[in-house]
């Protein structure tokens, strides 16, 4: 599916499976330019540092000669140039690079919640909430990772190392071999050591860290039932099991990661050794300058100082790889509903809505309804009742295409959902399901996520319509009270009648509402529903219940349950 990115100028194609590395070259290409700046003032730094090297070796030895001073005029300011060089470069480096990578980042940011708005709720399913999270905030700073630190260095690395052994090749052949061989050993040989020591350690690293998100969230959010059943120890148990297993991963990385250290310096002062006895051979036999031998071992040194950090660099590469594969799970994760390359428009109208021989699943294999039929007519009151798991929130949530029919159809004013953009679906019909989601924050802007531009008197009116005003007036802070995490700081009545107030100020042409009346009392619940259906006035209204008392208020039951329910009004029911 393709999908415009806010803030940016590409079109990716989420939805269809794909590995880390194109999710990478997808997510990089727009900061192509500026990671290839990065390169060339890498490059530049590096470079100068080796030259930086090369020429005051020559000069060092040239001048215990006692020359004219004027013979080392060009080198004493090249000397300068490179050593002033360096430093720009390097700055220049880290900006351009940081700069280009930041911009991947919060574009790869955008991109994963727009997947994930795409998926929610059928299609996130599959992930566990902490999970989830430690992918969007963790495993999503591997990609500044990868560009940063693997990719930017290796590709460095590769163009000065190649220059350098050519420098070095050309004044003496064995020499340049020798620093060939150590800079291969360096680069690859000892990454694929350590990869082979830690590659399933590293790569662990992040599912295992998402496991220990998991295990502590779980523990937060069930603390008091697990104190009230005794089970707090067992799920510590599980923590520190999850700790334990995340610290071995973690030793066995850093472990590797000393070795190939070890290995490293082993590699570099053999490969030096190897060349100051070339170059030693190779002035004996006056095949080179004496002056030029310094050049031949000093030079080296330099080199091997801007690729120390690779072996690092290939440890990052296995973690933020495993990172990437996370997040390319997530964007490969198929839509639930598909969305029409040309949407049919969908009228503003209170519309007709069928629903006509309907099976649905959530989870392949597992039907969550049944061949279910049922008409809500422009402007009906219909109630939909049956048993707890009969699949009465499931059909709310075919209704406004948070998930697609496996069998039959369901049509607004005859066109069938599937036909129409998902996004336009809810604009016109909208549910307010049984856990209505409170954010964090005061009344009124919990209310404003149902309408933006609200006036102060549209949220006292839709307060009042969910006979919330008279408390929310008596709080000393009004409608600008703190409602607490997950709207705490009420009562659960207070909840469901706030996250209403909400529903009614969208102002939706159908209105689907999930047990409005849990955690009220029969009277209030039954006066509730009736000022409810009331203030429904033209529009149509689904009401999903377990109380008779609610449902006696509409024109039509649809009951999942029973195949007799009251069809006033209503197709059919085959259940
Ligand atoms: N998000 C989901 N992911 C996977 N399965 C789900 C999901 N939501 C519902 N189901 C499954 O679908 C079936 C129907 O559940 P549904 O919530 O629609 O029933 P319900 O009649 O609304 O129940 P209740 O009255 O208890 O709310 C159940 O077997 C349930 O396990």
């Amino acid at each position: 599916m393709t999908r415009f990115v806010p803030g940016g100028t590409r079109h990716y194609s989420d939805g269809v499976s794909m590995t880390w590395f194109t999710l990478l070259r997808t997510a990089s290409r727009p900061a192509a330019p500026g990671l290839l700046l990065a390169v060339l003032a890498g490059v530049g730094a590096a470079g100068a540092a080796v030259g930086l090297m090369a020429t005051s070796a020559w000069l060092i030895s040239r001048a215990a000669l006692h020359p004219p001073v004027l013979h080392l005029m060009v080198a004493i300011v090249a000397v300068r140039a490179f050593g002033i060089g360096r430093g720009v470069f390097r700055y220049a480096e880290r900006l351009a690079g940081h700069d280009a990578a930041l911009r991947v980042l919060g574009r790869l940011r955008v991109r994963l919640f727009d997947r994930l708005a795409a998926l929610a709720p059928a299609g996130t399913a599959g992930f566990r909430g902490a999970d989830l999270a430690q992918r969007l905030a963790a495993d999503v700073d591997a990609v500044l990772d990868m560009l940063v630190r693997v990719v930017l260095p290796y590709t460095v690395a590769a163009v000065v190392g190649l220059g350098s052994v050519l420098l070095v090749g050309a004044l003496s052949p064995i020499a340049g071999a020798a620093l060939a061989f150590g800079l291969l050993a360096v680069a690859v040989g000892v990454p694929l050591l350590q990869s082979a020591a830690a590659r399933r350690a590293d790569g662990r690293l992040a599912p295992l860290r998402g496991d220990l998100a998991t295990a502590t969230v779980d523990l937060l959010h069930g603390l008091p039932d697990l104190i009230a059943y005794g089970a707090a120890p067992a799920q510590l148990a599980r923590l520190a099991e999850a700790d334990t297993r995340l610290r071995r991963a973690e030793q066995r990385s850093t472990a590797a990661a000393g070795a190939s250290a070890a290995v490293t310096a082993l590699a570099t002062g053999l490969s030096l050794i190897a060349g100051l006895a070339a170059g030693a051979v190779a002035v004996r036999s006056g095949a080179l300058d004496g002056e030029l031998l310094a050049v031949i071992v000093l030079t080296p040194l330099a080199v091997y100082e801007s690729i120390a950090g690779l072996p690092v660099a290939a440890q990052r590469f296995a973690a933020a790889r495993a990172s990437l594969t996370r997040l390319a799970e997530i964007l490969g994760t198929p839509d639930p509903v598909t969305s029409p390359a040309h949407p049919e428009p969908v009228a503003s109208s209170t519309p007709v809505i069928s629903v006509d021989g309907v099976s649905a699943s959530w989870v392949r294999g597992r039907t969550a309804v049944h061949d279910v039929s049922f008409e809500l007519p422009a402007g009906a009151r219909v109630a939909l009742v049956g048993p707890s798991g009969s699949g009465k929130s499931t059909i709310a949530a075919l209704l406004v295409r948070f998930l697609d029919p496996t069998a039959g159809r369901i049509t607004l004013d005859g066109t069938d959902l599937r036909r129409l953009d998902p996004d336009e679906v809810r604009r016109v019909v909208g549910y307010l399901p049984e856990d209505a989601y409170l954010f964090d924050t005061t009344i009124s802007a919990n209310l404003r996520i149902g309408r933006p531009d609200a006036t102060e008197a549209d949220l006292r009116a839709a307060l009042a319509r969910a006979r919330l005003l008279d408390w929310a007036e008596t709080l000393p802070d009004g409608l600008e009270t703190f409602v607490g995490e997950h709207g705490m700081a009420l009562s659960g009545g207070q909840r469901r009648r706030l996250a209403l107030a909400r529903a009614l100020l969208a102002d939706f042409r159908v209105l689907i509402l999930d047990e409005p009346t849990e955690h009220l009392d029969d009277e209030t619940a039954v006066a509730l529903t009736r000022d409810l259906l009331a203030a429904a006035g033209d529009r149509s209204v689904l009401l999903i219940t377990h109380r008779t008392d609610v449902a006696a208020q509409v024109d039509t039951v649809i009951d999942l349950a029973a195949p007799a329910a009251v069809p006033v009004g209503a197709l059919s029911h085959r259940l």
